[in-house]
C-alpha cells in the first residue's frame, strides 16, 4: 500500500510525502519529473552502505548522473565544518540550479543536506528520503534545516522545503531497536499534542509499530505526517501553532546541549521522551492538566522503553539547565515559552512562564 499526504499551504511550493514499501528502488522515477541530468545524494557512512548502493542504481537506471556524498553517522556532523566539506563536494560536482541534492538518511543527514541545498547557489531543490522512524514521521516533512553549535541544538538554520519526501517503510529494517525506540517518542509526541485517539492506538494495537511491525509503523507515520502537515501548512515559520510541535524540545534541547549532544549518552528521541514528560508533569504541578493525564503520557513513554525521568539521565543544574532554555529559538528577550499541555491531545503554547518556578521544578525532579 502507498499513501501520499500532501504538504500544502503558506507561501511554498505544496509537495508530497509518499509512504510506503519498495520506494527506495523506485527512487529515479519519483526524482526524474523534479529534474534532469545530475543529481547528488548526501548521506551518513552507515546509510551509505545499507541503502547508498540501491539509491544511486534507482537514480542511474532512470538516467540520471549520480554520486554520493558521506557525512560521517551522528549529531555531530550537523556542524559548521561538515556543512562546509558538503557543499565544497556539491560545487566540486558541478552542481548547477536545475540539479537537485537527495538527502538520503536520519534527521542529522536530512537537516545538514537540507541547509546545504538552501545555501548552495542561493538554494537548490532536495528531496528528502528519510531512512529512520524519526525522520520519516517528522524531521524529512516541513522544511526546518539546520546544523548546531556548542552553544545550542539548531541555532543556525533555514526554512528549505524539499520538493518530494519519499518515506520507504522496508528501510526501517535495518534501524537498530533503539533508533526505532527514538523516533516512537516524535510519533508519540503528535499524539499528545493533537489526538488523544492516536495516542489510545499507539499505546495499544499500534505499540507493534515500536517492536518494528510494518503495517502499524505505515499507519504511525502517516498519521504523524498528517498531523505535522497540517501545522507546516497553516504556520510554516512557527509564527505560532507550529511551536506545538515543539512540546518536549525546551527541556530536552536544554539536556541534549548540556550533554553536549552525545546521542550515545541520549538520542533527540530519547530527550524528547523525556522532555515531553517534564512538560506534562509541570503541567499538572501548575494545576493546567490533570494527574491522570500526566501519569498516561509518562506511561506511553515507559511502555516504549524510553526514557522519563531527568535524574536517571545524569547530574544537572538547575541553573544551566533554564539558561539553555532561555537561549531556545522560542524565548523572547530571555523570558520562557514552553509548550504546555490542558491534557493528552490538547498542547498549547505558554509564553512568559516563570523562571523561578521552571527551577524549582527542575530541583523537584532531581537537578541541583
Ligand atoms: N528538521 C526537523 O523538523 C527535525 C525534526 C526532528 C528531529 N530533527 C533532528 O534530527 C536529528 C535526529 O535524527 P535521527 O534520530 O534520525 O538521527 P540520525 O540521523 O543520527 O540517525 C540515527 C542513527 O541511525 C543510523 N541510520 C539511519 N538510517 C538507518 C537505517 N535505515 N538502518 C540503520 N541505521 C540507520 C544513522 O547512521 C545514525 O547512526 C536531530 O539532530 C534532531 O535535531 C529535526
Ligand atoms: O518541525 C518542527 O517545527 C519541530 O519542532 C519538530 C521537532 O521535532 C524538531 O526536533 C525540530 O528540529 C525542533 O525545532 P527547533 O526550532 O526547536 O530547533
Ligand atoms: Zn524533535
Amino acid at each position: 500500500m502507498i499513501t501520499t499526504v500532501p504538504v500544502s499551504g503558506g507561501d511554498f511550493r505544496p509537495y508530497d510525502v509518499v509512504v510506503g514499501r519498495g520506494l527506495l528502488a523506485r527512487l529515479g522515477e519519483y526524482v526524474a519529473p523534479l529534474a534532469k541530468g545530475r543529481t547528488v545524494i548526501v548521506t551518513d557512512e552507515t546509510v551509505a552502505a545499507l541503502h547508498g548502493g540501491q539509491a544511486l542504481r534507482a537514480l542511474k537506471a532512470a538516467g540520471f548522473m549520480a554520486d554520493l556524498v558521506a557525512v560521517p553517522a551522528g549529531e555531530a556532523s550537523k556542524s559548521f565544518s561538515e556543512l562546509e566539506r558538503v557543499l565544497d563536494q556539491l560545487l566540486a560536482r558541478g552542481l548547477d540550479r536545475k540539479d537537485v541534492v537527495v538527502a538520503l538518511g536520519g534527521g542529522v543527514v536530512g537537516d545538514l543536506a537540507g541547509l546545504a541545498a538552501a545555501l548552495y547557489m542561493r538554494g537548490i531543490d532536495f528531496v528528502q528520503v528519510p531512512t529512520t522512524l524519526l525522520a520519516q514521521v517528522d524531521s524529512a516533512v516541513g522544511g526546518k534545516t539546520a546544523i548546531d553549535t556548542p552553544r545550542g541544538k539548531n541555532l543556525v538554520g533555514a526554512f528549505h522545503q524539499p520538493r518530494l519526501v519519499l518515506a520507504d517503510i522496508d528501510v526501517l529494517a535495518t534501524l537498530p531497536e533503539r533508533q526505532l525506540r527514538s523516533g516512537w517518542a516524535e510519533v508519540l509526541k503528535h499524539g499528545l499534542i493533537c489526538d488523544a485517539a492516536f495516542l489510545d492506538w499507539l499505546s495499544g494495537e499500534g505499540a507493534a509499530g515500536a517492536s518494528g511491525d510494518p503495517e502499524a509503523l505505515h499507519r504511525a507515520v502517516v498519521r504523524s505526517v498528517e498531523i505535522k502537515s497540517a501545522i507546516v501548512g497553516e504556520d510554516e515559520r512557527e509564527a505560532g501553532r507550529r511551536a506545538l510541535l515543539n512540546l518536549g524540545h525546551t527541556f530536552g534541547h536544554a539536556i541534549e546541549a548540556e550533554l553536549g549532544f552525545d546521542e550515545t549518552k541520549l538520542t533527540h528521541g530519547e530527550a524528547v521522551a523525556l522532555g515531553c514528560a517534564m512538560a506534562f508533569r509541570f503541567s499538572a504541578t501548575n494545576g493546567l492538566c490533570s494527574a491522570d493525564d500526566a501519569a498516561k503520557a509518562e506511561q506511553a513513554f515507559v511502555s516504549a522503553g524510553l526514557p522519563v525521568r531527568l535524574d536517571a539521565v545524569g547530574p544537572f543544574k538547575a541553573e544551566a539547565l533554564v539558561e539553555r532554555m532561555a537561549g531556545d529559538k522560542k524565548a523572547e528577550g530571555g523570558r520562557l515559552t514552553l509548550i504546555l499541555a490542558h491534557g493528552v491531545g490538547d498542547a498549547f503554547v505558554a509564553k512568559d512562564v516563570d523562571r523561578a518556578a521552571v527551577i524549582d521544578f527542575l530541583k523537584v525532579e532531581g537537578a541541583a
